[in-house]
């Protein structure tokens, strides 16, 4: 089915990029912003200044802060909201939602408490059978794709016919989006990179150079993929855009929240002090290391990056013993 109409809901750094790639490619956007100035500021000036300022927003992108407006008549419903609020957001849409659309998460993380991935979130919440729901994840840092910088990711959705038709919504010359059915490959991806961006970001902090970046980055992949063989994902999604791709941009980049966060953090800052100097932007690793590691815990799954970074954020280990345990763990074999 084609797609002619999007309701992008979140109006953040990736929902109003993200909602600027669809209407580029071609679908009419309705943005929903919480607030009504934001909302309005769009539709006026077609600038969003607090999440894209100097991005200029295309004709047929609109917003508004009522959610009955951006949902009617929506083929596709893009989910932009960070992803431990996604459960309450998505509670007060339900009875909005058009029936057959197709239900696409941006968000990068796992579920406190339940341990479920976004798109189990959205099939529970919306009561929908999980072909109807698409992922979009890869290497796309909002700030650089606002000014078209080019760049691919993956659209997920067991679904392919439904991935196809999402794919030609957001195709351009800036952005390539490839299908892919393993949506909990490419779920787990997406969080488990922010945590070990975390990590990379606290290396860098330190003053470390390139080889500890690399080393993190590797065996980062190494234990996102360890948890995805436990879940059941295909490992050559690891190798892919939303594995390998989104792991090496999130953790060199300095735009990534997730990454700076972590620097902050190795620098000396508390995580307070990284968290206002954030600005209210989110950083999903902080929460997601913390339902990843139980999610490890709970399928026997070792993954000691992961562990570490929540013992930094939430059990009070300093950055310098994170890195001394680390390297102190027994030696192992590679495939380990
Ligand atoms: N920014 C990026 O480059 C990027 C790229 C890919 C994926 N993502 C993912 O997209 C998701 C959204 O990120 P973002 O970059 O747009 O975040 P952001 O911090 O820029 O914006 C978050 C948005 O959610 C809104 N929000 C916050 N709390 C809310 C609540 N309780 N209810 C409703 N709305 C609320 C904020 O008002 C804001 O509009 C995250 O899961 C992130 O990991 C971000
Ligand atoms: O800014 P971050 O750390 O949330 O990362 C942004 C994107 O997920 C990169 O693909």
């Amino acid at each position: 089915m084609a797609i002619e109409r999007v309701a992008v809901l979140g109006s953040g750094s990736w929902g109003t990029a993200f909602a600027k790639v669809i209407a580029d490619s071609g679908p009419e956007v309705v943005l929903w912003a919480r607030r009504q100035e934001v909302a309005s500021e769009v539709t006026e000036t077609r600038v969003n200044s607090g999440y894209l300022p100097g991005i200029s927003l295309p004709a047929n992108l609109t917003a508004t802060s009522d959610p009955a407006k951006a949902l009617d008549g929506a083929d596709a419903v893009v989910l932009a909201v960070p992803s431990q609020t996604l459960r309450v957001n998505l509670s007060a849409w339900k009875e909005l939602l058009p029936p057959d659309a197709t239900l696409v998460s941006l968000s990068k993380g796992v579920e406190l408490g339940t341990l479920k991935r976004m798109s189990e979130v959205i099939r529970e919440v919306a009561g929908v059978d999980e072909s109807q729901v698409a992922v979009v994840s890869g290497p796309n840092l909002a700030k650089e794709i606002a000014v078209e910088q080019p760049t691919a990711t993956v659209i997920a959705c067991t679904d392919h016919d439904r991935a196809v038709d999402l794919q030609h919504a957001c195709s351009n010359s800036y952005f390539r989006p490839y299908t892919n059915t393993d949506v909990v490959g490419c779920e787990l991806g997406g969080a488990c990179k922010n945590v070990i961006a975390l990590a990379c970001g606290m290396a860098a902090g330190m003053g470390y150079g390139d080889n500890t970046m690399a080393s993190i980055i590797t065996r980062g992949l190494a234990e996102t993929a360890r948890l995805g063989a436990a879940l059941g994902a295909d490992p050559l999604t690891f190798a892919g855009l939303a594995g390998l791709g989104d792991l090496v941009a999130t953790c060199a980049s300095p735009l990534s929240r997730n990454r700076s966060f972590g620097e902050r953090l190795g620098r000396g800052d508390t995580l307070a002090q990284a968290q206002e100097a954030a600005h209210g932007q989110v950083a999903e690793g902080v929460k997601s290391c913390s339902s990843i590691r139980e999610l490890a815990n709970a399928h026997g799954v070792d993954m000691p990056i992961t562990e570490g970074v929540h013992q930094v954020c939430h059990d009070g280990l300093s950055v310098r013993d994170l890195g001394a345990a680390l390297l102190g763990r027994d030696r192992k074999h590679e495939r380990q």
